[in-house]
């Protein structure tokens, strides 16, 4: 079964020249996919589409079977698809509680039940409840990002660049997270991160992305036992 079908999806700035082009893609329901490549491939574009925040150049997308209109990022949330992007889009000012009591249309009781759920995840965050996110360590900015992502219950989490800016013990301290939640609540997950190893060791599935193509796309435990095909891909001398 799937939850989110890419199918021929052009991505890009400018209708002439898509720089993502023709993707197909499929993520299922608990199924952590690390979407892998090189600088300027396309990763973020393609996360930034899906997540209706840039008008889809072409193709088609569906989530849970739901078709989702281009550059609707309302009715992309609405739908179960939610995004992390790379600056993690915190408010500096806003504490860490105003945060996550933001992020549910909750109240009362259930909200309490909802946030003590995601701070279940992330215990760290729940000494910081009253620190403003300008003043978290950027390990817990990514933490209260994905936490606040969370609240939404997303059927699909798309992570930009997970690791932007972090120390790789706290990458190793973020994946487990993600894990569990892929095993426990069925979200699939679509990873961006440099860390081609450490990427490789949670997901259970990659894709390398090179010039806004699907180069290289395999089992996570395949690649990670022949590096050598994914820098290959990286290259540009890998065939899918
Ligand atoms: N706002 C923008 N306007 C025009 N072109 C852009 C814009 N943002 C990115 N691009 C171009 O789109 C292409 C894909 O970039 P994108 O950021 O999606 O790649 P990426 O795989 O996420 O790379 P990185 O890992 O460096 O973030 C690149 O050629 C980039 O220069």
């Amino acid at each position: 079964m799937t939850v989110l079908e890419c199918r021929s999806v052009d991505a890009g700035y400018s209708r002439g020249a898509p720089c993502v082009h023709g993707l197909d893609l499929t993520v299922d329901p608990g199924e952590i996919l690390a979407l892998l490549g090189p600088n300027g491939a396309g990763k973020t574009t393609l996360l930034t589409t899906l997540a209706g925040l840039l008008p889809r150049l072409g193709g088609d997308v569906t989530l849970a079977g739901q078709s989702l209109k281009s550059g609707d990022a309302r009715a992309a949330v609405r739908a179960g698809l939610v995004l992390v992007p790379d600056d993690r889009a915190l408010f500096r000012r806003l504490t860490t509680k105003q945060h996550l009591h933001l992020a549910t249309r909750l109240r009362g009781r259930a909200r309490t039940e909802a946030v003590d759920g995601v701070l279940d995840l992330f215990p760290s965050l729940t000494k910081r409840l009253s620190v403003a996110a300008g003043d978290l360590s950027g390990g817990e900015q990514q933490m209260l990002a994905i936490a606040r992502a969370l609240l939404q219950n997303p059927k699909v989490l798309l992570i930009d660049e997970l690791s932007m800016g972090l120390a790789p013990i706290v990458v190793e301290s973020i994946l487990p997270v993600l894990r569990d939640v892929a095993d426990a609540q069925r979200t699939a997950v679509v990873l961006v991160e440099q860390h081609v190893r450490l990427a490789l060791d949670t997901a259970d599935r990659a894709v390398v992305l090179a010039h806004g193509e699907v180069v290289l796309e395999d089992s996570a435990a395949s690649l990670a036992t022949d590096l050598g095909r994914v820098e290959a891909a990286y290259l540009g001398t890998a065939r899918v």
